[in-house]
């Protein structure tokens, strides 16, 4: 948690934050901060520990550490818990009811989620976000394309009526037209408030919806930094440790957005390990 009494509360915060396969370490000593409203995103490479860090966050593997919730410590709470706090994950595998309907498949995710808001309402708000799924509403999950499921996965994130999603690698596998729709998308959700932590391998979908991201490698944080002003071709530094700040380059109205980190948090730096870090 953070040590300034007078900051507002994150929407999330890992501090010290380890999660553990058996005993084995595969995500260690990760502290971040995301604001609420905002979008951060984790990149790096193959078994760099992100789907880790992101089951951990939900409550499905074992931690050391400290995470909160809207201000609210749950490091010992249940993935139940942690829901009930605001908590929701897309995971990698789009998961879904193949069986059951796109409509049933959202109305189970908004009766095992908060209820927060009534369902008719929780519904729309996620039709509208992704208006392709509204003429599927009575066809089974199984029939959709892996785009579509990948669109239904995240609505019941949505449906969940969450404060916080963590979204994993939600671009893999789907067309130039269907990254963009999910770009769109998230951009949506920080406008109606909702926080959202991104796993992905594509940097460019993290450029377009991130304002700052981390690089995990190894398991630990390798470099973190506001997203804009980052060169492309210095990514491949960024994930073996030995990036270098870059100078921040002027926005490009449309392209590149502007970061929402507060102006004395606006600058790149390598990781140090114990060091917090955040938006
Ligand atoms: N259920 C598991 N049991 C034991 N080890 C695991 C398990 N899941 C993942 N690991 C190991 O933990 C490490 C991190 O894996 P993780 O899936 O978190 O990486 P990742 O960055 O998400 O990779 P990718 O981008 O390929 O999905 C890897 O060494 C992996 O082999």
């Amino acid at each position: 948690m953070s040590d300034d009494p007078t900051r507002p509360p994150a929407a999330l915060e890992l501090t010290g934050f380890s999660a553990y396969h058996g005993s084995v370490a595969a995500a260690k000593d990760v502290s971040l901060r995301v604001e609420r409203g905002s979008a951060v995103g984790v990149l790096g490479p193959n078994g760099a520990g992100k789907s880790t860090l992101l089951l951990a966050v939900a409550g499905f593997v074992r931690t050391t550490g400290g995470v909160s919730i809207g201000g609210q410590v749950a490091d010992r709470l249940s993935p139940a818990r942690r829901r009930r706090l605001g908590l929701a994950m897309v995971p990698q595998e789009r998961a879904a009811v193949l069986e059951l309907s796109v409509a049933e498949n959202l109305r189970l995710s908004w009766l095992t989620g908060r209820r927060a808001t009534p369902y008719e309402e929780a519904r729309t708000s996620a039709l509208d976000i992704f208006p392709a799924l509204a003429g599927r509403l009575g066809d089974p999950a199984g029939n959709l394309s892996g785009g579509q499921r990948q669109m239904l996965a995240v609505s019941r994130g949505l449906m969940a009526t969450c404060d916080v999603l963590l979204l994993d690698e939600p671009t893999a596998g789907l067309s130039p037209k269907l990254i963009s729709e999910l770009v769109d998308a998230i951009r949506t959700l920080n406008e109606r408030g909702i926080t959202v932590l991104l796993v992905e391998q594509n940097f460019s979908v993290v450029e377009r919806t991130c304002s700052y991201i981390h690089v995990l490698n190894g398991g630990g944080i390798v470099w973190h930094g506001p997203t804009t002003g980052i060169d492309r071709d210095s990514i491949g530094d960024l994930y073996s440790g030995a990036g270098r700040p870059q100078p921040p380059a002027p926005a490009t109205p449309g392209r590149v957005r502007e970061p929402r980190v507060p102006p004395e948090t606006d600058r790149a730096v390598p990781a140090r390990s114990g060091e917090p870090e955040g938006t």
